[in-house]
């Protein structure tokens, strides 16, 4: 099968969300076992990732240190995301390949995702990054001009834009790769937001695409037979953190639809995962999955987790 993955970031990062290198580098070492159990059972995979809490820490280290040395727009720190968790993936699933004897190269794609420079999205943020905060360290950055948003039960996250992913403009790569026998990781932290100028070209833009909605997109460029979505928790759960709570198993993108119209599934964490694994089903290409990553193995063999077919 041809699966596409969605790590997030509860799998690359501590719980704090402070992104230490140490807990980024086990993290993914941690992350990289059960992808490389799917590479040896012969399936075909490409890999995509979370940058929230890494794009929002160079963000501030920027701005910490703008007096000293020149700060970067935010899509030049989405690029430098992909470059570092890039790196720790090839490492981290060299190393796992190589413990089960399967000789596989692996390669990391710089990777832009068009939007359209239109998108009424610019304009109101949605898109949590980086640490959480009290809502004392909050405040003042909140009067110096930066939105931020309340997560329940974890404090206060600095949102940024994030408009919809239009197209990953570098798909054709990532699937050339694919086809030549590399595990390939494409579309990182949502692909860098790109704009097409009058004149045809290309320029980054200041936004952090959902990298949920992303590996919805490249999975359907790349007519993947599934895209799993892998988090902390093992199924979408319905009336979640109720007595009711049920957890959501087999579904067609049409009953996905009317769930979630009854859910009203959290925005920027489960909603957008929801949406992108029935946008994925309804595209009519194969099954998309929401499972914990520990369980990816039993996803694609279709024995776990919330599995939205096509109707
Ligand atoms: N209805 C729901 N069902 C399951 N998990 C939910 C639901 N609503 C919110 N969540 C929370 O969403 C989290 C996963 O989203 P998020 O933290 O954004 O994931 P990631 O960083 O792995 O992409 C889970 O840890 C869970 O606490
Ligand atoms: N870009 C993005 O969606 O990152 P997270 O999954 O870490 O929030």
């Amino acid at each position: 099968m041809r699966i596409v993955i969605a790590l997030g970031g509860n799998a690359m990062t501590s719980s704090d969300g402070s992104a230490r290198p140490e807990h980024q580098r086990d993290a993914i070492r941690l992350a990289a076992r059960p992808i490389a159990d799917l590479v040896a059972a012969g399936h075909e995979v490409l890999l995509t990732h979370g940058n929230g809490p890494q794009v929002g820490n160079l963000l501030t280290k920027n701005e910490l240190t703008a007096s000293q040395v020149p700060p970067v727009p935010l899509d030049w720190c989405g690029a430098q995301t992909q470059a570092t968790i890039g790196m720790l993936m090839l490492n981290a699933l060299d190393a796992e390949l190589a413990e089960r004897g399967v000789d596989r190269r692996c390669a990391a794609v710089v990777s832009r995702t068009l939007v359209d420079i239109d998108d009424p999205r610019f304009a109101h943020p949605t898109k949590p990054i980086g640490r959480y905060l009290s809502a004392e360290d909050a405040q003042p950055l909140i009067d110096s001009g930066q939105e931020f948003v309340e997560v329940p039960g974890r404090g206060w996250r600095r949102v940024v834009a994030s408009p919809e992913p239009l197209r990953c403009l570098d798909g054709a790569t990532a699937e050339t790769l694919m086809e030549a026998g590399y595990v390939v990781v494409c579309s990182g932290g949502g692909g860098i937001p790109t704009v097409q100028d009058l004149n045809g070209g290309y320029r980054g833009v200041d936004a952090v695409i959902d990298k949920d909605l992303t590996a919805s997109l490249i999975a359907q460029e790349l007519k993947a037979d599934m895209l799993i979505i892998a988090t902390d928790v093992d199924a979408v759960v319905c009336d979640w953190g109720t007595d009711y709570a049920k957890p959501v198993g087999e579904v067609t993108a049409v009953e996905m639809r009317s769930i979630a119209a009854d859910q009203d599934f959290a925005a920027g964490s489960m909603g957008p995962k929801v949406e992108a694994v029935t946008a994925f089903a309804e595209s009519g290409t194969g099954t998309g999955v929401i499972t914990s990553l520990a369980r990816i193995g039993a996803a694609a063999e279709g024995q776990i987790g919330t599995r939205v077919v096509p109707a």
